[in-house]
């Protein structure tokens, strides 16, 4: 088939986003751009190039859901790509629900890439969706890292998420569709104005006659992409110079932040409590000023599930045992989200915090240097009701209790 020159524009950018032969996942909700990345991928595949398979998640959240999901599957048969349409069970109230829905979509994703030996989803996020969003957030007063750029390429729940579209505009995917004889459904919530996405769409097309466009916002998001990325570059230097992680704690000389840039200072101390409450959001920043005016007068305060302790001119931050009171993890996967503990197990162990009850059985704890409150957070081996190990509290030297990423890299992983 002779391609027109947008067909061949998105054609190339799949495939410069996407090099090599390793099988790639399509993630398909239905809308049209998503359905263009599908037939883009699926073309490339029949030219010899990676396999692709395709996902849906049917959210449960509208009545069409169900039926849009069976669309794709037609449309994938068709194209004799596989296609599997994953079933979210359902919200637990917490959160935002359109963000709630988001988080659980890409965790289902992965986890049935993973499943299938697959390690890379294209998503077909679109020069629009940059602009949209750049919009969306200044009307929240959004700084750098709210303001900047999606990544075209970013690693997170264990695969490689790929936007190639980033770049092009949403017409064009329409009309490589529409050159297809392919049709697609609407969201129906795409016109209701009711949702910020639908109101700033219909924003950008009154800014036009000033000038601004999704091309020059999308520039301009990329371009703060790239201070992110810097910013976040001086803070792991400036966190190799005055930060040491001990036993999944930060400990801050303290002194040397408030040398810092505040900026600077302020991210590595968000960065800090990042990686050791594992939240997926920072605190709101009222909230982390109020905890700063706090450690002005008193030495230990919390804030995100974190003790933050000050001493002898060091800043500690440290899990805060009340926020792993009860967490449970079986020996194989990560307890707290980021400890992994081995050892010689026997079977019917599994992870949880040491605690007052466990700590009184270590009576070597003060050996370790280690605070108190530290140990109580920490991660212990049980059998029941039984301590088999205390890696860090000094009880079972045979286990180790190790983080799954060091603290440097939370600082860089935007
Ligand atoms: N329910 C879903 N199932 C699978 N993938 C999805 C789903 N919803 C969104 N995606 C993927 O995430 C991308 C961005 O999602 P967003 O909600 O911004 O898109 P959308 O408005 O649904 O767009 P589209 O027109 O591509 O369907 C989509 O382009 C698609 O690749």
């Amino acid at each position: 088939m002779q391609l027109s020159p947008g067909a061949a524009a998105l054609e190339a950018a799949l495939a410069r986003a996407c090099p090599g032969a390793a099988p790639l996942a399509v993630a398909v909700s239905g809308g049209g751009d998503s359905l263009a990345l599908l037939l883009a991928a699926a073309a490339r595949a029949e030219a010899s190039g990676p396999p692709v398979a395709a996902v849906t998640v049917d959210h449960g959240l509208r009545p069409e859901a169900a039926d849009e999901a069976r669309s794709v599957a037609a449309i994938c048969a068709r194209l004799g790509v596989p296609h599997s349409t994953l079933v979210w069970q359902g919200w637990d109230g917490r959160g935002n629900l359109q963000d709630a829905a988001r988080r659980a979509r890409m965790r289902l994703i992965a986890d049935w890439a993973l499943a299938r030996g697959i390690g890379r989803v294209a998503l077909a996020h679109t020069r629009d969706d940059q602009a949209e969003t750049l919009l969306m957030r200044l009307a929240r007063g959004a700084g750098v890292d709210g303001l900047a750029a999606m990544a075209p390429e970013r690693q997170a729940l264990g695969v490689t998420w790929l936007r190639p579209f980033l770049d092009i505009p949403r017409a064009d995917l329409r009309a490589f569709l529409t050159e297809r004889g392919q049709t697609w459904a609407d969201d129906p919530s795409n016109d209701d104005p009711r949702f910020d996405r639908v109101r700033v769409r219909q924003a950008l097309a009154l800014l036009a006659p000033l000038g601004i466009g999704a091309e020059g916002l999308a520039a301009t998001a990329a371009r703060l992409g790239a201070a992110r990325t810097a910013l976040d570059a001086c803070t792991a230097e400036a966190a190799a110079r005055i930060a040491v992680e001990e036993a999944g704690d930060v400990v801050l000389d303290e002194a040397a932040r408030a040398a810092l840039p505040a900026e600077i200072g302020r991210r590595l101390l968000l960065g800090a409590l990042a990686w050791v409450s594992g939240a997926d959001y920072p605190p709101r920043a009222e909230a982390l000023a109020a905890t700063l005016a706090r450690l002005e007068t008193a030495p230990r305060t919390t804030l995100q599930g974190c003790l933050l302790v000050r001493k002898a001119g060091r800043l500690r931050i440290g899990r805060e045992p009340a926020a792993v009171v009860g967490l449970s993890a079986p020996l194989d996967a990560l307890w707290d989200g980021r400890w992994r503990l081995a050892g010689p197990a026997t079977g019917g162990e599994e992870v949880r915090a040491l605690g007052e009850a466990g700590l009184a059985l270590c009576p070597d704890w003060r050996a370790t240097g280690l605070p108190r409150s530290s140990l109580l957070a920490s991660p212990a081996v049980w059998r029941g009701g039984a301590l088999v190990a205390a890696p860090l509290a000094g009880r079972g030297t045979d286990w180790s209790a190790t983080v799954n990423r060091p603290f440097r890299t939370r600082l860089l992983s935007h």
